[in-house]
């Protein structure tokens, strides 16, 4: 199997004993002056690649009269600010997009020394879109950029299976839409509604397009179960109310196995089920083909099942199946979409730095963050219909870059924080903080230089429309940070449209692909939620030794209500006392268990047995 040229595929675990390098004093950038030191000297600083490289870069970068570059701080001079704004503006015509990171302060030299690892990085990405296994841990391929350019897809056979499965998935959305495929009880006579069933990257990214694209009347609405809270589902179903007999339910996972989205559809189905409706004509499965899920379906005959592809990470799916097929229903340009992607992958293929406007973000978020995620990156879309981009990126940033080992198994614990929701709404929120308190952040704004239609616009008092007011408050907000020495980065686009947010997507997706190579991380595999997921496990298994002991003890003449003490011996766990006494509140606070004595606010005083007895699972 091929491998990434230059990135070690050894199992992190392997190394993980390494000594965490630790500067032995702060590294205080506010305050105009560095002074980090280093206890020895990273072994890995020639390699070009790891944390510790990034802690010398930030540290080591002279200028010629040997102060470090950083120290300079930020340009202030307006003149050379509007030169230095020119200067570094990225454009791309085609797709009338710009990257502006004049307000990022990195200095040349900066920019010189990382040239070596970006050329590593563009070496990187060329090897991945050229089928390396760019996920070395889970030992996949990596082909989200095939998606919007089948011809790239290593052979022949993959290329087709993109292919089919767009053609396959237009063709279906066209004959929803239009009724040729229709619910079989429904007095519509076509679906109305799509209830999308599925979590992280298999939710975030419809979520994220719908927000932003969605006409004001779609051909079906959609709504989304992304939890395995009962009362959220209960709120879906319920508002969708009658119309239930014409929902296309779409269930979304790539593995096919996860529980919040198993759950999801167990109700989902639980709902079709009172409501005398047959949930198999309404189903749709998008995941792995042979999963769990893909099974399920299969059997039980499903309206459709379109293929997740194993080399597809869930959280950059929004051009596959997950994405596309919820975009299009919703009447959503989806080829638009595409189009706009593979017009923002080719121009991050230039390996020059100034030109690829994916690099430019990954320089801007290695200067920021000290290639450490020092700073956390506040999304501020001036644009209500972007609110779920930066809860989009969240995942996409987060869950690829928060890791605990390097590709060489040191452990490096990297990341890179994302929030934020939009302008100017979070002006009147927390940016008080931004502008005035800790230092601790940098800003993408996203600009949308079309206000609304053509036609439609209007002066609110003289020369100044509303869109006039948004404007000024991006600006203003720009001009405010950076004054007080807040960095910013700041993309535009012309219009939100499925081009425009396609490119978006692809323009992030890739400069988070370069930003792991610069730092050396794997950022194709997510280890770190399989913790949350185990231990939720083992709460569950420990909840069914609860209720056997609880009822057995429930099922004795006359009842015998145990305490938390006696029902922890009695699960032979008595150092899991505190989970056990939070399964008991838990089930007590849904009629599941009653409280003989004593009150959950005081765990020892509690006395506890179940309403009924069920002889069938006495042991
Ligand atoms: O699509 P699936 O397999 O249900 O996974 C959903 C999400 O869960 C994760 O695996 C994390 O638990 C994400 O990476 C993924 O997007």
């Amino acid at each position: 199997m091929a491998s990434i040229s230059g990135i070690s595929s050894a199992s992190p675990t392997l190394k993980r004993q390494k000594p965490l390098l630790k500067p032995t004093s702060l590294l205080r950038k506010d305050s105009g002056s560095v002074s980090v030191s280093f206890p020895a000297r990273s072994k890995l600083a020639d390699r070009g690649f790891s944390v510790s490289v990034a802690r010398e870069i930030s540290a080591e970068l002279s200028t010629a009269d040997g102060a470090p570059a950083k120290k300079k701080g930020l340009v202030k001079d307006p003149h050379a600010l509007w030169r230095r704004y020119v200067d570094w503006l990225y454009q791309h015509k085609e797709l009338g997009l710009f990257l502006d990171v004049s307000r990022v302060g990195f200095t040349d030299e900066f920019v010189s020394e990382m040239e070596p690892r970006f050329q590593a990085a563009f070496k990187a990405m060329e090897e991945l879109e050229k089928g390396a296994i760019a996920n070395p841990d889970e030992g996949r391929m990596v082909g989200h950029y095939w998606l919007r350019n089948p011809k790239l897809a290593p052979n022949s056979f993959l290329r087709l299976q993109i292919e089919n499965t767009l053609e396959g998935l237009l063709k279906f959305s066209n004959d929803v839409v239009s009724g040729k495929i229709k619910p079989p009880s429904s007095p519509a006579g076509r679906f109305t509604q799509v209830l999308s069933v599925g979590i992280g990257g298999s939710a975030l990214g419809p979520q994220f397009v719908a927000e932003a694209l969605a006409p004001d009347n779609p051909p079906l609405k959609i709504r989304f179960i992304d939890n395995t809270d009962p009362a959220g589902i209960d709120h879906q179903i319920a508002q969708l109310g009658l119309e239930l007999a014409s929902t296309l339910v779409i269930v979304i996972s790539k593995s096919g196995g996860t529980p919040e989205t198993r759950n999801g559809l167990l109700e989902v189905q639980k709902a079709f089920r009172e409501a005398g409706l047959n949930f198999a004509k309404q189903g749709v499965a998008i995941t792995q083909e042979g999963s769990l899920l893909d099974n399920t379906a299969r059997i039980e005959g499903w309206l459709a099942r379109f293929p997740m592809f194993d080399w597809v990470g869930g959280r950059t799916s929004e051009m596959s199946a997950v994405g596309l097929l919820p975009a299009a229903l919703q009447g959503i340009d989806i080829e638009e979409m595409l189009a706009g992607a593979l017009l923002m992958d080719e121009a991050n293929r230039t390996t020059v730095v100034r030109n690829n406007p994916a690099a430019l973000l990954a320089l801007s978020w290695y200067w920021a963050s000290d290639g450490l995620g020092s700073k956390d990156m506040v999304v501020l879309p001036y644009k209500d219909s972007l609110l779920l981009f930066s809860r989009y990126l969240q995942q996409l940033v987060m869950e690829s870059i928060g890791k605990e080992f390097d590709l060489d198994g040191n452990r490096v614990n990297q990341g890179l924080t994302v929030y934020g929701n939009k302008g100017s709404t979070d002006q009147h929120a927390y940016i008080q903080q931004l502008r005035e308190g800790v230092h601790n952040f940098f800003v993408t704004f996203i600009e949308v230089l079309r206000d609304r239609p053509p036609g439609h616009d209007w002066e609110l008092e003289p020369g100044v429309t509303c869109g006039d007011y948004l404007f000024g408050m991006l600006q203003g907000t720009r001009s405010a940070l950076y004054g007080n020495d807040r960095e910013s980065i700041t993309v535009t686009v012309q219009e939100v449209t499925p081009r425009s947010v396609g490119a978006l997507i692809a323009l992030y997706e890739r400069a988070v692909g370069i930003y792991a190579s610069l730092v050396n991380i794997n950022a194709y595999h997510q280890p770190g939620v399989e913790a949350g997921k185990k231990a939720a496990g083992e709460v569950l298994a420990l909840q069914k030794r609860v209720l056997a002991v609880l009822n057995e003890a429930s099922c004795k003449e006359p009842v015998e209500p145990l305490t938390i003490e006696e029902v922890a011996d009695r699960c032979h766990a008595p150092e899991e006392i505190e989970m056990i006494y939070k399964i008991i509140a838990h089930m007590a606070a849904n009629d599941r268990a009653l409280i003989a004595e004593g009150s959950c606010g005081s765990p020892r005083s509690i006395k506890v047995f179940l309403g009924e007895c069920n002889v069938d699972v006495l042991y």
